[in-house]
């Protein structure tokens, strides 16, 4: 775990705060207080510099009762991404041309690797030439020891302060994953994939019951590992059927039976990703009315459930999804680059669905939230070119998707997808302190942003009173196209674990 904090942690300057689909608030002067625990003790919205100290004194705040951290002209806090749908196991697999070795009990598969074959390839194809490949390596231990704490690193240094993690099917591989994770102090769900046919006989589970033993086993791992002081628990277990095709319906049966034993563990799965994808399923479950209903008739979608992609759910899905309370997972760049197609995020929201965002690496071709902040936007705005229909007042379908519905996806809406909307997403009392601290700097050596400094006068009073249009233009330059270079800390539960500025 990373280091605790163990007073109180006052951050002094502008502030981003998602509040709902179309709305966020752009404070300048904003005062945040987190309690030793990581919580958030009280936010005041407008406090002008030469007020701080008695701010601070009013909440009963006097010198040496806190560190106080000041923001620099061009940084801002916001709360940390929250990516809904990531496959840890893949990122060996992201835009690499590589030999790539796979060991089974008698045979060693030598194949080319390269991500998409410059796309040609569609799902159900990629997963065999490509993804089953590079998951069976996690067979090693030692592989998953050395690559896990790389790949984690990269994801939580790129912003995402919560990650629902699919890793492989192998257990002890994904209590590695686990392990690293709450060493690193990240938020994030965990779950081995569930797979017992479709699949390459070098990679599937020899029967439904060993399946069901290891997510068994991986949860009661998760579930020992040590709380945070105050008694949370940072890394959760999730149930994870890969998808319907690579589970048999002994497996589903036997998966939904256990679900409905443990309420409160959330299930993830893949849903409508691809044409052939639902055809093959639909084959494989003749008395199901539909892709979310085999999901329905096995009792693996409640509230709780993640369900990736699904472009091309239908209105009765959609209907039953909203009924369920599950969520929706949109990954646009693994969209594109499987030629999948575009999910109807506007739609599925005036439906009332839960939707987050995913990167789904390595359909994904980049970690970051950011990158899938700006494919999200452009899928919404194909969208919106394509449409013929009107535009509705007030609805989402078919339009494009602006900067605070962009940002709630990211932040608030991942958190509802969770179903931890009252713990992170966005700063309010007692919600935990996860959060970015970002700049537009110059020295923060992004070329692409244009920041706080440039054509700025240096005789300039650095603290002249910024206003929110400011704040919200420096948010913007960020939002649009900043990257990694830009994040200069990023902060679980109160605790520094990553950023350009941090030296773990
Ligand atoms: O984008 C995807 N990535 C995967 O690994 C996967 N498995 C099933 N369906 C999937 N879709
Ligand atoms: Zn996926």
């Amino acid at each position: 775990m990373s280091a605790a904090v163990c007073t109180t942690a006052v951050y002094y300057g502008p502030v981003i705060n998602p509040e709902s689909l179309t709305n966020f608030h752009a404070l300048p002067r904003c005062l945040i207080a987190v309690s030793p625990d990581g919580n958030i003790a009280w936010i005041e919205d407008d406090v002008i510099r030469s007020e701080l100290e008695a701010a601070l004194g009013q909440h009963g705040l006097l010198q040496g009762d806190y560190i106080l951290t000041e923001l620099k002209p061009g940084e801002f806090i916001m709360p940390g991404f929250i990516d809904t749908h990531i496959h840890a196991c893949q990122v060996p697999n992201l835009g690499v041309y590589a030999w790539l070795c796979v060991f089974d009990e008698l045979k060693i598969h030598l194949m080319l690797i390269c991500l998409f074959r410059g796309g040609e390839d569609q799902l159900l194809d990629w997963l065999n030439n490509y993804t089953f490949p590079t998951e069976a390596r996690f067979k090693d231990m030692g592989y998953a020891t050395r690559v896990y704490p790389d790949i984690v690193n990269r994801v939580i240094n790129s912003g995402t302060t919560t990650s629902c993690y699919y890793a492989t099917l192998h257990l002890e591989a994904t209590k590695i994953l686990a392990d690293v994770i709450h060493e690193k102090g990240q938020r994030a769900f965990v779950g081995k994939c569930n797979m017992d046919r479709n699949s390459p006989d070098y990679y599937v589970e020899p029967s439904a019951e060993e399946s069901l033993e290891s997510t068994e086993a991986l949860i009661d791992y998760i579930q020992g590992l040590p709380r945070t002081p105050s008694g949370e628990a940072l890394v959760h277990p999730i149930i994870t059927p890969r998808f319907a095709i690579s589970c048999t319906d002994k497996l589903l049966t036997e998966l939904g039976d256990f679900a409905e034993s443990v309420p409160d563990i959330p299930i993830q799965t893949h849903i409508s990703e691809n044409p052939k994808e639902i055809e093959e399923t639909l084959e494989l479950f003749p008395n199901a009315s539909s892709y979310a209903d085999v999901y329905d008739q096995f009792k693996l979608l409640r509230n709780n459930t993640i369900l990736g992609h699904g472009v091309y759910l239908t209105d009765d899905e959609l209907q039953l999804i909203v009924t369920r309370g599950a969520g929706v997972a949109h990954c646009p760049a693994s969209n594109f680059n499987l030629s999948s197609g575009m999910a109807k995020v506007g739609k599925m929201l005036d439906y009332g669905v839960k939707v987050g965002l995913g990167t789904d690496v390595s359909g994904g071709n980049n970690p970051s939230m950011l990158y899938t902040i700006q494919m999200a936007s452009t899928t919404s705005k194909m969208v919106a070119i394509q449409s013929t229909g009107e535009e509705e007042e007030g609805t989402f379908t078919n339009k494009r998707l602006d900067t605070a519905t962009l940002l709630y996806l990211a932040t608030l809406g991942g958190a509802d997808v969770c179903c931890l909307k009252h713990r992170i997403g966005s700063f309010s009392t007692e919600k935990a302190f996860d959060a970015l601290l970002v700049s537009v700097r110059d020295d923060t050596g992004n070329p692409a942003v244009w920041g706080y400094n440039q054509g700025r006068d240096p005789t300039e009073e650095p603290h002249s009173r910024y206003e929110d249009k400011d704040l919200k233009e420096w948010f913007q330059r960020f939002f649009y196209c900043g990257d990694d270079r830009n994040i200069r800390r990023v902060f679980v539960q109160g605790a520094l674990i990553g950023g350009q500025e941090f030296q773990g």
